[in-house]
């Protein structure tokens, strides 16, 4: 299968290491947004409107013309989204929400051109066991907390924290797959 050469607005290490598992020819477009939610913007609203801005705003940085792919993750706990940790203290309180039950992953998809625009949002029930104090206190002097959302990787140490997960395992991680692939085919078709 040949997809259609894209521009990935994304400065996330993991998006680009996904879209090369699939076999995608890209480059990188940057793709800076205010990420400020609006007063009483729900979790789906926000995690979709993120997307559809980075992909916008690489593709108002292209000088070429290439469909542009953006991509935002939110963790939600209770229907509040929980950001990357600023800070131990913030980190803390997040790692203490998600100890010993359920939360959701939402990672939102937008593929976009001057002319056209697909979407995906795709939504993952992520089950934590109970997490020690001194558990949370290692896991954030590894390092990986910092620059992920919710502040833990699935696909790092913090695989040790998760019993199951229902949905999908690449979407946690910031870009699924599957639902990517179909979109990259779809936009193929529309040519
Ligand atoms: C929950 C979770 C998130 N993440 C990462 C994926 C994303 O990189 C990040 C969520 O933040 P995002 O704001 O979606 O992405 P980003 O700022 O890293 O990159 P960009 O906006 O430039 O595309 O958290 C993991 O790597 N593993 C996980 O298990």
């Amino acid at each position: 299968m040949t997809y259609p050469t894209i521009a990935l607005a994304s400065s996330s290490p993991r998006r680009r290491e996904l879209l090369t598992q699939l076999g995608v020819n890209y480059e990188l477009v940057k793709a800076d947004i205010d990420e400020t939610p609006f007063n009483n913007e729900s979790a789906v609203h926000y995690v979709q409107r993120l997307a559809l801005a980075k992909a916008r705003a690489g593709l108002a940085r292209l000088s070429v013309e290439l469909p542009v792919l953006g991509a935002d993750t939110i963790v939600v706990v209770d229907g509040n989204i929980l950001g990357k940790p600023a800070s131990f203290a913030e980190f803390k309180l997040s790692m203490q929400l998600l100890s010993g039950r359920s939360h959701q992953v939402m990672t939102a998809v937008a593929l976009v051109s001057h002319t056209r625009q697909l979407q995906q949002l795709v939504c993952t029930d992520v089950y934590f066991r109970v997490l020690s104090e001194t558990e949370i206190s290692h896991y954030w002097h590894s390092g990986e907390p910092q620059d992920k959302a919710g502040g833990y990787g699935i696909q790092g140490l913090a695989a040790k924290f998760i019993q199951r997960i229902n949905g999908s395992y690449t979407g946690v991680v910031g870009l699924p797959l599957c639902e990517t692939e179909q979109m990259l085919r779809q936009w193929q078709e529309l040519e």
